[in-house]
């Protein structure tokens, strides 16, 4: 069959192994690296990937050979946490959080998650549109081609669902593909804070069913923390869920552990977010429950805290784990992955194999397109980000810096030349 394009004399090609579900524990330390790489495109699809000269039986007098010697190719990154529809900006909280008082401080005096609910209530499906549309272009050109958006800062239904039409109209207007989490439980209204049980039941009765017929939300999402919801509230809430039909995920351990880990290893969640508070028995509770661990060590920085999640243990006891930004303008103001992948590193003690396994072939799968995205096998996605970078080391080791040179999504060049500008 011929290739419509071959991206050939790549320095190295970090293509992950895909076993058909999240590498766990020391899988995550391996990966195929092809030295003189070649990737070969057919109608957006990965055609053929290999090293040295293309066989002449993938070319004929239509394909497009682009040459990207001393490039380092992956399979596009997926950032599979991210807050990214919202209205406003938190800066303000910026000299509270510098002068020391907390993250669940400046929430209980109505700020954090609660002052951005008033700005996203405020703010129109245009505005939020172009504001999303934005901070998608800039994670695109850090090489992100699949973002995982949750709602929850409407928390009553009709910002909610402007929010989730946000995330909607945008997978099908912008390169980077959307995977939606409804997540109005991401802090109790001021109305409810006497009575935060009938808030989960007015989710359950009156949002989860529309979210449903409606299809606005693939996932389910609760902020099970110390101020917010408790374990019960978060066991309630993600069983309705699953009964609909959702696929859940719930935000355990960022500050105390007050049992989100144990709500998910009894629901089996696909993923558990944050996790800076686990401990060594919710650590084993989840890798018996083939629970992704989804670590977040910009919030860790963001919040000034010295608590990175402990991912080498995780990965000891045959964890799944990713990486994400947990994009959001309160706990984490950033669009950059590749900071993300550096913290992994310099901060959680990972390796570069393991770093860009968590943010390709185990984000798939922790958005639920494992089939689809995350490696570069035969038949997926033509998904491909380039960095101006001879080797799978090199992104990781010079920080700070943005290397990514063009990106490709389903085989379509949305990126190029970015690092030559
Ligand atoms: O603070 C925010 O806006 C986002 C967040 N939710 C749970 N942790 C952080
Ligand atoms: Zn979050």
């Amino acid at each position: 069959m011929f290739a419509d394009k071959i991206l050939v004399n790549f320095s190295q090609i970090f293509s992950p192994i895909d076993k058909g579900r999240p590498l766990r524990g020391e899988e995550m330390s391996e990966a195929l690296i092809i030295e003189d790489g070649y990737i070969a495109i057919k109608d957006g699809k990965i055609l053929e990937v290999g090293s040295g000269n293309p066989d002449q039986k993938l070319i004929n007098g239509y394909t497009e050979i682009i040459d990207y010697s001393g490039k380092l190719a992956s399979p596009g990154l997926i950032d599979c946490h991210t807050h990214l529809v919202y209205g406003g900006s938190r800066e303000g909280e910026f000299a509270k959080k510098l002068n020391g008082v907390s993250y669940l401080d400046i929430l209980k005096e109505g700020g954090g998650i609660l002052s951005t609910v008033k700005a996203t209530r405020e703010s129109s499906f245009s505005v939020l549109f172009d504001k999303t549309k934005r901070l998608l272009d800039k994670m695109l050109v850090y090489g992100v081609t699949t973002v995982e958006a949750k709602s929850g800062y409407g928390l009553y239904w009709e910002t909610e669902k402007r929010q989730l039409e946000v995330t909607k109209a945008l997978n099908e207007n912008h390169p980077i593909e959307l995977v939606s989490t409804f997540m109005a439980a991401h802090a109790i209204p001021k109305e409810y804070q006497e009575n935060p049980d009938a808030f989960i039941q007015l989710i359950i009765d009156e949002m989860l069913p529309k979210v449903k017929v409606e299809n606005l939300a693939e996932f389910c999402d609760i902020f099970c923390e110390t101020g917010v919801f408790t374990a019960e509230q978060s066991r309630k809430l993600l069983t309705a869920a699953k009964e609909l039909g959702f696929k859940l995920r719930i935000h355990a351990d960022e500050i105390d552990s007050i049992g989100g880990v144990d709500v998910a290893a009894e629901l089996q969640t696909l993923t558990a977010e944050h996790l800076m508070a686990a401990t060594d028995e919710g650590i084993e509770k989840m890798s018996k429950a083939h629970v992704i661990g989804n670590l977040l060590p910009g919030t860790t920085f963001s919040l000034m805290a010295d608590t990175y999640a402990p991912a080498k243990k995780m990965l000891e006891a045959g964890m799944a784990i990713t990486l994400s930004t947990d994009s959001n303008p309160g706990s984490c103001p950033t669009a950059n992955i590749q900071f993300i992948m550096q913290l992994g590193c310099f901060k959680m003690f990972l390796t570069p194999i393991q770093v860009f396994n968590a943010v390709t072939i185990n984000a798939a799968y922790a958005v639920g397109r494992g089939e689809k995205i995350g490696s570069l096998d035969q038949g997926k996605q033509a998904d491909i980000t380039i960095f101006d970078a001879t080797n799978v080391d090199y992104p990781l080791y010079f920080f700070a810096t943005n290397l990514v040179m063009d990106v490709y999504k389903n085989g379509e060049q949305v990126v190029k030349d970015f690092v030559r500008l």
